[in-house]
């Protein structure tokens, strides 16, 4: 049964622990969340992931994200001998798929919608021969060389523009990947999702690369740059003509998170999308990144949003994605949980939960 939690002074019913870096607790565990969350009756709880898990909680639900592969193998364990005890959300094998370049965009073929990824290649060691790829997978210029890792370094986030292969290739480190870089007038949507809800926010992105740039030999090869769409977006007048209604369409948006989510056995990510617009082909649209666990500050009205969501997972009222992709070993059942009775790690170590 759902508890009454709809009074401000009444006590946290559930305890979600969450198991992230500091810089994303300051940004994401806000007080206005944790006020919101309490007032519904979610208590929230750090995870100390110095101590062991095992003697941490009970948490009736678990969300994280950590890199550190001790961690993971803590929650594998846990999971292992325990499914479903506390409710984890996701699962470390789904999250894996978008740590990794040459992985994150798979997902994207089997989509329904009309949205692809541009062509790349994976450059997996610096001693491949990167011209030789490029002439294989016949890229066009301008590209952007992307480290293969996503690690939740600074480097992970170290791009560079290429205009022309001379003198550039040799600049790359692998391993990396070379994606073509598609125009889209300077204006990025970052599609954030959270269980079954999609939030489009407009971003600020890469300006257009006009034709005449790719042959002026006296400019720079190719540049370098990096968090590109925390930059504030340009005025209207300057981003291309797009303007704040020029959104794509949300049944739109809803039906590639949908489809993404399930492709991806994922509730917690966002995704950037941008869209060409050109007379051969029209409006064409493409997703050229997926993070795990963003920055959910920076959308709109996002205390309600997780909260809601960490209600309908504890109730059961949500269900796991409806297809789990491969490499989701771990993933675990919401299910339907007396308020309160969130199981210790502790005691289910100890045996007496099953007392
Ligand atoms: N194929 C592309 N065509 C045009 N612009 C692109 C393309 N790929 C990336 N960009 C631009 O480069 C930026 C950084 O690329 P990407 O999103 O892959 O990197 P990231 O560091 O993982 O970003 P985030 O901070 O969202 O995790 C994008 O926000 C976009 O402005
Ligand atoms: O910190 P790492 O692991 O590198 O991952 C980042 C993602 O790549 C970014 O996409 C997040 O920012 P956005 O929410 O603006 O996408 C960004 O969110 P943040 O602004 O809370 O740091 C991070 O999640
Ligand atoms: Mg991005
Ligand atoms: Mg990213």
């Amino acid at each position: 049964m759902a508890p009454e939690l709809s009074s401000p002074s009444s006590s946290p019913r559930y305890t979600v622990g969450y198991a992230l870096l500091p810089e994303k607790v300051s940004s994401v565990v806000r007080p206005s969340l944790v006020a919101l969350a309490a007032d519904r009756g979610v208590r929230l709880v750090a995870v100390d992931v110095s101590r062991p898990l095992a003697e941490q909680g009970p948490f009736d639900l678990l969300v994280h994200k950590m890199y550190d592969r001790g961690w993971r193998a803590q929650l594998e364990e846990l999971a292992a001998r325990h499914p479903g005890v506390p409710v984890v959300v996701d699962s470390p094998g789904a999250i894996d798929r978008l740590l990794d370049r040459a992985t994150m965009l798979d997902v994207v073929s089997g989509l329904r919608a009309p949205v692809s990824v541009p062509p790349q290649v994976v450059v997996s060691d610096a001693a491949a021969d990167a011209d030789e790829l490029l002439a294989r997978a016949a890229l066009r210029f301008p590209l952007i060389a992307k480290p293969l890792a996503v690690d939740g370094s600074a480097e992970s986030h170290d791009m560079r523009l290429v205009y022309r292969r001379d003198g550039v290739l040799p600049l790359l480190r692998a391993p990396l990947v070379l994606q073509e870089f598609v125009n889209h007038g300077g204006v990025l949507f970052k599609v954030y999702v959270v269980g079954d809800r999609a939030t489009c926010v407009r971003r600020s992105s890469l300006p257009d690369v006009p034709a005449h740039r790719l042959l002026d030999l006296d400019a720079e090869p190719s540049v370098p740059f990096a968090n590109i769409s925390n930059q504030p977006l340009p005025p209207p007048d300057d981003d291309g003509g797009a303007a704040d209604d020029d959104t794509p369409a949300a049944g739109f948006v809803d039906e590639v998170a949908r489809g993404l989510r399930r492709g991806l056995g994922l509730h917690l990510f966002n995704f950037d999308m941008i869209r060409e617009r050109s007379e051969e082909h029209g409006d064409r649209y493409f997703i050229i990144d997926i993070n795990y666990f963003p920055g959910y500050a920076k959308m709109p009205g996002y205390e309600a949003a997780l909260t809601d969501f960490f209600l309908e997972m504890l109730r059961g009222t949500r269900p796991v994605p409806e297809q789990l992709g491969p490499g989701s070993g771990l993933d675990m059942e919401a299910r339907k949980l007396e308020p309160g009775l969130g199981i210790g790690l502790r005691e289910l170590e100890s045996g007496r939960a099953q007392a």
